[in-house]
This record gives C-alpha cells, structure tokens and sequence, in this order.
C-alpha cells in the first residue's frame, strides 16, 4: 500500500535558476490490489509520479511511504532493493534488448535478485508461458509483433513477483484490438495475482475500464472515480 502526502517534485530547467514543478503536493493512498488509471494533459507529472511509485527518481518534498516505508528518506541500497522485489515496470516503447531473446530479455529482471541461472530460465520461461508467449522463447524482438513484445514486456515485469506493476502507456503503441488484448492479459494478471496495478494512459477507452479514475493537472492529483476497493479501505 502506498500513503502519499504533500508530495512534491521539483526539477532544474533549462536556464539558470528555472525551476519545473512538476508535481504540486500530491496526497493519495493507493491500498493493495488497487488498478488506478493516471490521466492528465501532456506535462502535467504523470509518468513524474510513476518515476517517484516505482523508486526510479527520488521527490523533492512530502512523504511517499510503501507498505509502511518511507521511500523519500531510504538509503539507495535499501531503496534498489525494494524496487528488485516489489515494483515491475512496463514502458510504451516496450524496453526489450534486441539482441536478447524473449526468454533472456524476461531473465535480466532476476539477475539483480541474485537468482541463479538455472532458476531464472525457469522463471522466464514460466513467465512467457503464463503471458500466452510460451511458444516464442527463442524469439528475437524482431521476429514478434508489437503485442507480443509488449507481452514480453509484462512478462518481464512478472517475473519477479512483484507487488505492484507501475505501466506507463502500456497500450500505447498498439492498435485498437491489441490493446484490448493486452489490457485483458493485464486484469487478468490483477485479478489472479493480486497485484496492485498503477497505469498512466491517453487511452479513454481503457480509462473506463479500470476501478480507480485519478486526473494529474498542474501537478495535482485528483480522484475522479473511485473503486469499491479503495471506498472499504
Ligand atoms: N528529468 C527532467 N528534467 C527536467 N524537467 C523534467 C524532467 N522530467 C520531466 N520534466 C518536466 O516535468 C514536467 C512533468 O513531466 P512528466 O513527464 O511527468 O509529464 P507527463 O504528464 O507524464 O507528460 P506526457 O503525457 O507528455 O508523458 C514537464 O514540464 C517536463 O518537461
């Protein structure tokens, strides 16, 4: 579960002394098994806060506390450890290495977990199997297509059982089917893992179909559909 309280980021700019706000005291809490969709207009702090959820950046203000934690103060030991096992990130661009394949491009996430070589081709394997690509192992990225590689992606995010996947645009190269497919894959995986799902999306269409509704404006969060989930907690 993540508290999150007057958080603030607070990037240098370009010239001297500018100073870019980009998120404005955020306050929300995000309980376990919730699936939030992120909107807002273009430079308003979405993928800014999903940078700060997934530990990937450090704020610049407020309190971001994870299962208890607080993140903003955690030493970067401590904070490269939470991200290894709790946090899975799926890109837009889909951030697969093209040299690798399926299954090896799915193992990276295990190395930094000191998973042994053996256990993490398992693990891959299973992985892919579980996002419909067991099949595909050897692949190469160009020898899939972009759902397919973005399943990869997933995959990738999975393997390490993560507690939370964090998604930025994780339909956003795809066409309209694939991008149903792929949402579907995603509450699947929600469902069946109960995992807590933090996606940043354009897309309307899948906007309305996630529990949880948040607009970022100005670097301002606000909540504009709640979930059952998120009312009991
Ligand atoms: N590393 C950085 N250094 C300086 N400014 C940054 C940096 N990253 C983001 N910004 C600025 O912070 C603001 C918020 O950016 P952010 O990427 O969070 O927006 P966004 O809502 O995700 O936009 P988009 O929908 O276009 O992806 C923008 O003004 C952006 O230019």
């Amino acid at each position: 579960m993540y508290e999150i309280s007057g958080l603030t980021k607070i990037y240098d700019g370009k010239g001297k002394n500018e100073k870019v706000h980009a998120l404005q005291g955020v306050d929300v809490v995000i309980p376990d098994n919730d699936m939030l969709a992120i909107q807002g207009p273009t430079g308003h702090g979405k993928s800014t806060l999903l940078q700060l959820l997934g530990g990937l950046d450090r704020p610049t203000g407020g309190s971001l506390k994870f299962d208890g934690q607080e993140m903003a103060k955690m030493g970067e030991m401590s904070l490269t450890k939470l991200r290894a096992q709790n946090f899975g990130y799926i890109f837009q661009g889909f951030n697969l290495i093209p040299t690798l394949t399926a299954q090896e491009n799915v193992e990276t996430a295990l190395v930094p977990l000191g998973v042994s070589k053996v256990e993490r081709r398992e693990r891959a394997a299973k992985a892919l199997t579980d996002v419909g690509l067991g099949e595909r192992l050897g692949h190469l990225q160009t020898e899939l297509s972009g759902g397919q590689q973005q399943r990869v992606a997933i995959a990738r995010a999975l393997v390490k059982e993560p507690k939370v996947i964090l998604a930025d645009e994780p339909t956003g190269n795809l066409d309209e089917e694939t991008r149903d497919d792929i949402f579907g894959l995603l509450e699947k995986l929600w469902a069946d893992l109960g995992l807590t799902v933090i996606m940043v999306t354009h897309d309307s269409a899948l906007s309305k179909r996630v529990p949880r509704l948040a607009q970022i404006k100005n670097g301002k969060l606000t909540i504009k559909r709640e979930s059952k989930t998120a009312n009991a907690a």
